[in-house]
């Protein structure tokens, strides 16, 4: 493309990959970042907003276009919705971009995509959407109106409401909308949080200590991770505060065997290992960290990231999670079973997430989680500790799960959390050895852990 690229035109083929051909908005753009890294911060910035603003609001740009058009969003052809959806976006969302700009520069774009027809027609709706939009009717009650509001599916929400009630619920949904900074752990095995503190401020990045533990911080105002050397001395890893919770309650101990079953791309494996490694550094038996996953892919991320860390109390495996491992029977302190699951509680960094998530899928993937669940237990010693947890705010995912758990491996018991956990966290548990943190509650991610010690000695 050369620098005639355009940022509308970036934007509309992210879109398209992701509403028409299923790619994760994530994925996609960071790969389409990292193409265009010779662009101007200005111009990076406002593809990732529009891209993921409208990915956010898409719900609510589809309601505003309805209103607008005779065609109705459904009806349109993929390329026309998905301008006039990053249209819609910008004219109610973004101040900085004056109106007539919008409109004219998605006329050009459908021009230049081949709809040279239907030029008028763009230009059309998009200006009645700028005229409209301020005395524009939105559904006032009920859960079609929440689900506008917040751009989240119904039955999501009426799950939630079920569980959590309606104030809960909405405090949610408004906290997935919200613009937060990037939060990132310490690696302590290189560098500590004051150090890495000071370094980051020095190449002008802004710091702040986050509430919930000493090594996690919130960071802003820097162009791109890759572009900072803290980056790669690799003294910093991007993780939401709720899994660094992992291998804060997993607590390792010099000498241990720990497996993460469902590692990629290894967050949580390589927290834990720089857990044993300071554990056991002045020890003569060392411990151990296995991190699987089930594709070579994702081996391979996973050893990217041990490479970048340099930790050597860690490998990687591929490995199914749902065949039984019969060789590590009873052989681990601590196994680590961050399962796949429905991802309810991440809208707020893969927004694309909560269209693609379908009702009838919690089942499924709680039946895999399971399956999964039975085969990690087995691995687990006398007296060892299994850790399950899930990005998802669900409870037949989370503490149904873990009830059907306890009641098949008995063997089992949920084992004290309070005290390894922050006063403001520490409240939160209401069933002893399991949490559930919930955004905008919680200053997180949506999270479940459940810790279930293994009973008897070794
Ligand atoms: C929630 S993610 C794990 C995130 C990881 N623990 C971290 O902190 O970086 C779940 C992982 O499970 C893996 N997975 C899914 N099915 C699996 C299976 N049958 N066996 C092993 N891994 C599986 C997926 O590839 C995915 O990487």
């Amino acid at each position: 493309m050369g620098r005639q690229v355009n940022e509308r035109e970036i934007v509309l083929a992210v879109l398209m990959e992701i509403t028409e051909n299923g790619a994760y908005s994530h994925k996609i753009l960071g790969e389409v970042l990292s193409k265009y890294q010779y662009l101007e911060k200005k111009e990076r910035a406002f593809i990732t907003r529009v891209t993921e603003g409208t990915l956010e609001h898409l719900i609510e740009i589809d309601y505003i276009l309805d209103q607008f058009s005779k065609v109705k969003v459904k009806k349109m052809k993929p390329v026309i919705r998905n301008i006039l959806r990053s249209g819609v976006y910008q004219l109610k969302y973004m101040d900085s971009v004056p109106d007539h700009a919008v409109c004219s520069e998605a006329v050009k774009l459908a021009v230049r995509k081949g709809f040279s027809g239907l030029k008028g027609y763009v230009n059309g709706v998009l200006r009645s959407v700028a005229r409209g939009l301020d005395t524009l009717d939105y559904p006032q009650e009920g859960i079609e109106a929440l689900s506008i509001q917040y751009s989240i599916p119904t039955w999501i929400l009426r799950l939630w409401e079920k569980s959590y009630g309606e104030e809960v619920t909405r405090t949610m949904a408004a906290d997935f909308l919200k613009e937060r900074p990037v939060t990132i752990r310490c690696c302590q095995n290189k560098v500590t949080p004051e150090q890495l503190k000071k370094e980051l401020e020095q190449e002008g990045v802004t710091v702040q200590e986050h509430p919930y533990l000493p090594y996690a911080f919130f960071i802003s105002g820097y162009d791109y991770l890759e572009s900072l050397d803290c980056f790669w001395k690799g003294w910093f890893t991007v993780q939401d505060v709720s899994s660094m919770l992992v291998a804060e309650l997993a607590a390792p101990e010099a000498g241990n065997k720990i497996v993460d079953i469902c590692a990629a791309p290894g967050g949580k494996s390589l927290h834990i290992a720089e857990k044993l490694w300071i554990t056991d550094r002045n020890e003569a038996k060392k411990g151990e960290v296995e991190a699987r996953d089930l594709t070579e892919y994702k081996v391979g991320l996973i050893e990217e990231n041990i490479a970048r860390m340099e930790l050597e109390n860690i490998h990687a495996v591929c490995r199914d999670a749902t065949v039984p491992d019969e060789a590590w029977k009873e052989k681990a302190d601590i196994v680590l079973a961050d399962l796949p699951c429905s991802g309810l509680g991440v809208f707020g960094k893969k927004p694309d997430l909560k269209y693609r998530v379908k009702e009838e899928d919690l089942k499924e993937l709680a039946g895999l989680q399971r399956k999964i669940l039975e085969n990690a237990q087995a691995m687990v010693k006398k007296g060892g500790t299994l850790l399950y947890s899930t990005c998802t705010i669900d409870p037949m995912e989370n503490e149904e799960n873990v009830h059907w758990f306890l009641k098949k491996y008995p063997q089992f018991s949920l084992n004290s959390i309070r005290e390894k956990l922050c006063p403001q966290l520490a409240e939160s548990v209401e069933e002893e050895g399991c949490i559930q943190l919930l955004p905008g509650i919680h200053c997180s991610d949506g999270f479940f852990i459940a810790r279930l010690k293994k009973n008897g000695e070794n």
